[in-house]
């Protein structure tokens, strides 16, 4: 026989029970989640989670702008650089200031391939030819820079097609060279335990990935698109834990750049009056945020205020730099996006009616 409950205990048991479970698991999880905060925020440490130093680190898109920025500064730190892109002349010219940048140039070393990432399977030959040039190591970073931008009114003759050509460059280019160098990172004979130092695959994206403007038609989806992959990759290197990758996108603002010049020659006067608030900056200057961000060991690489402040109001399921602040910063985003969004959308009717209609308005070529 039973004696240990009675009709009228038992439900009072289980009302306790339930009202203390009610509690604690709450109360735990906050407990764990500020536990482990505390120990991922990394406030206290200044560890270097991207030592480039005698490491080798391939670039696309490295002969001009940004990525010319990042491939001088990278071999300043140390590392050997390998710069990819199609004009040989610039990757010559380039690749000098590279070499003449080195913190150790009698031990680091310097190559330039020259390929089109919009073409298919480029990117396969380009890490075999990386492999063989450097003693049978694949590069231990890669990071996809190479792209273009052809800004104009969805409505014009050629939006589509440009949109295509972006695509090819700006996604197909980073797609396949992610392809190729994760099939070299995570084979299983180039496994190193889970203390390895982890390998880095960097894509480049722009702050049009967190919020979109007017006239960027052809560019913005190319850039969302590699958020999209950048997120599945981040999640999908966890996969192939004695493989250690890491994954990180970098989101720029605008980058006066000779990709800028050329932009700009199409690029429509409502876009160019809507993306002044956004302070230009030399490639000198993104490069140094965008590398400082990589060693800090962030996902989401921001380098301006506001796109530090975009980032945090579209993370959704993307990882995050810091839980804490992202969660308490995303609380703020909604409320200032209801002035910008209201403030943009008033100059663009405003432009409007006093410049005419789109199709009528001189357009740029
Ligand atoms: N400029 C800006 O305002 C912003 C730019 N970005 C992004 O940042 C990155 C760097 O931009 P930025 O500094 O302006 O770069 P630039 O446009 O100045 O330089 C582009 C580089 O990519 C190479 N490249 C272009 N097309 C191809 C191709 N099909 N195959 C191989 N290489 C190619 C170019 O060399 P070559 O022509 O010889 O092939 C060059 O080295 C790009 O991804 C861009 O989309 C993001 C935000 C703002
Ligand atoms: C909290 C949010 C505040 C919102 C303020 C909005 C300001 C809009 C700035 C848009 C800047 C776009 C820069 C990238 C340009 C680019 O990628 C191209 N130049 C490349 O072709």
């Amino acid at each position: 026989m039973d004696h240990s409950s009675s009709a009228l205990t038992e439900p009072f048991m289980e009302q306790l029970k339930t009202l203390s479970t009610s509690w604690s698991l709450p109360v735990a999880a906050i407990v764990a989640a500020i536990a482990s905060l505390i120990a991922t925020m990394g406030l206290f440490s200044t560890k270097n989670h991207m030592p480039v130093e005698g490491r080798t680190v391939l670039l696309t898109g490295a002969s001009e702008g940004m990525g010319r920025s990042a491939a001088i500064q990278l071999s300043q730190k140390g590392a050997n650089v390998i710069i990819v892109s199609r004009n040989v002349g610039r990757l010559e010219e380039a690749l000098a200031d590279v070499r003449a940048a080195a913190k150790n140039p009698s031990t680091q070393r310097f190559t330039y391939i020259s390929a089109d990432v919009s073409e298919h399977d480029y990117a396969a030959t380009v890490i075999a030819e990386a492999i063989a040039w450097n003693g049978g190591k694949s590069p231990d970073i890669v990071w996809c820079v190479a792209g273009m931008s052809t800004p104009m009114l969805w409505t014009d003759d050629d939006s589509v097609a440009a949109a295509r050509r972006n695509m090819d460059v700006n996604y197909f280019g980073s797609a396949e060279m992610s392809r190729a160098i994760l099939r070299e990172w995570l084979a299983p004979e180039n496994s190193t335990g889970p203390r390895g130092e982890p390998k880095h695959l960097v894509f480049t994206a722009s702050m049009l990935a967190l919020f979109a403007i007017i006239g960027y038609g052809p560019y913005t989806p190319t850039k969302w698109a590699l958020r999209g992959l950048a997120d599945t990759l981040a999640m999908e290197v966890n996969y192939y834990p004695d493989n250690p990758v890491k994954v990180h996108i970098v989101y720029p603002g605008t980058i006066v750049s000779p990709g800028y010049e050329r932009e700009n020659k199409t690029k429509p006067d409502i876009t160019v009056e809507l993306e002044k608030d956004e302070p230009a900056e030399s490639p000198d200057t993104v490069a140094r945020r965008a590398i400082a961000g990589l060693e800090a060991g962030k996902y989401f690489v921001d380098v301006s205020f506001l796109g530090r402040l975009m980032q945090t109001g579209i993370m959704g399921g993307s990882p995050r730099n810091n839980w804490v602040l992202d969660t308490i910063m995303g609380w703020f985003i909604p409320i200032i996006y209801f002035f910008v969004l209201r403030g943009m959308n008033s100059t663009i009717v405003k432009w409007a009616r006093e410049k005419g209609h789109p199709f009528t308005q001189p357009k740029k070529k």
